[in-house]
């Protein structure tokens, strides 16, 4: 299998041609467990590690390779093992916010071509939610797709308002509604799943993920099974992260990684709400709060109907948060009083 399978195009290909001289190849991370990851090239995978190097120059943990990450890689013990000498920068990826007190970023995946954000019909449907996911999909330049689930449980009717809805909400991605009871639409999604290109899952629990990903591995799921390696002693077993289904496409699927926490830079939520930054560049006055000034287009489009108050609403709420993350990427003034005064009021505002 040539690498183009494994999802390398042809800029990152040039590129590392350079590197690949002095004796490091090419592979992408399939699968990382505590400090070890999994290694794959077009001869199979193998186990690696980083090496000390690496481990010096990386600045922070965003910087450590993730699944889907493509790395310059020294193969050792006959091909048996590699070591990880760099990460190839990344044409896309998805992160969240670090669990506890301290903001930072925790890389989850890189190099995903589309992201399947799913909702399903029944309970879960929920646009506002939908927005936080296309977000954080349009801030790791990732094509979102949306996947409306368990369709056999609605009716024709209801199935309708609700796509209405999400394209009143001014979302544009395309969106597939399938049931994985009766089938309909999954063969969509299929064909929609390129050979070389990789996608994921994400939403919220009990939507139907699991259900979708095995219809989409077929009978034959034995690359979701475990890779094992042993080496000085020591035996490995790590799940595979990163598989390839019958026609090639690439799915990347990891504990922890379908439901994203929080949201983060600006530029994700400018894509995600076109519409209102448009509005705001007609406001008389550039710096307009949208309160009470005259000549305000985004009053006036709520007024006139063109603008969905809810939508905005919903703007505002996820842009007080972008904000906030953006602020707490560059300081470390947490104690600053004037800082810790708007930490508050925001994380406030958030759980309205
Ligand atoms: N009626 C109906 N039920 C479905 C459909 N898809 C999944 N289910 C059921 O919904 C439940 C949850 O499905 P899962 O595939 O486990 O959902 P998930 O999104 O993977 O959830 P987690 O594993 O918790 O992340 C299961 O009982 C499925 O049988 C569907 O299209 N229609
Ligand atoms: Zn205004």
């Amino acid at each position: 299998m040539e690498l183009t399978g494994l999802g390398l195009d042809s800029q990152l290909q040039e590129q590392a041609s350079k590197r690949c001289k002095s004796g490091l190849r090419l592979a992408r991370v399939t699968a990382v467990d505590r400090g070890r990851y999994v290694v794959r090239d077009e001869q199979g995978e193998v186990p690696a590690e980083l090496t000390g190097k690496f481990l010096h120059t990386a600045a922070s943990s965003v910087d450590m390779p993730c699944v889907g990450d493509w790395v310059y890689v020294q193969y050792r013990d006959a091909d048996m093992h590699a070591s990880i000498h760099d990460v190839v920068p990344r044409r896309s990826f998805l992160r969240r916010k670090s669990p506890g007190k301290n903001i930072d970023f925790q890389m989850i995946a890189a190099n995903i071509d589309v992201a399947f954000i799913v909702q399903s019909c029944h309970f879960d449907f929920n646009v506002r939610r939908l927005e936080r996911y296309l977000v954080m999909v349009n801030e790791g330049h990732i094509e979102p797709v949306l996947l409306l689930t368990k369709t056999d449980l609605v009716s024709a009717v209801e199935l309708e308002r609700m796509l209405e809805h999400i394209r009143t909400a001014g979302i544009t991605a395309r969106i597939i509604a399938l049931s994985n009871v009766t089938g309909e639409g999954v063969e969509q999604v299929k064909q929609l799943m390129r050979p070389g290109k990789t996608y994921c899952l994400l939403g919220s629990s009990g939507v139907g993920k699991t259900t979708l990903i095995n219809q989409l591995l077929g009978r034959d799921a034995l690359e979701t099974g475990a890779v094992s390696g042993t080496g000085e002693g020591r035996h490995t077993t790590t799940r595979r992260h990163l598989v390839m289904l019958d026609n090639g496409a690439l799915l990347i699927d990891m504990p922890g990684m379908r439901e994203l926490g929080i949201l983060s830079a600006g530029e994700g939520l400018d894509d995600s709400f076109a519409d209102i930054k448009a509005l705001v560049s007609q406001c008389r006055f550039a710096d307009c709060r949208h309160t009470n000034e005259p000549g305000c287009a985004i009053r006036k489009a709520i007024e006139s109907g063109e603008l969905n108050a809810e939508h905005y609403q919903s703007y505002l709420k996820l842009k007080a948060e972008s904000d906030f993350n953006e602020m707490s990427y560059v300081d470390k003034r947490k104690k600053d009083k004037a800082f810790g005064k708007y930490v508050k009021s925001v994380l406030k505002g958030q759980q309205k």
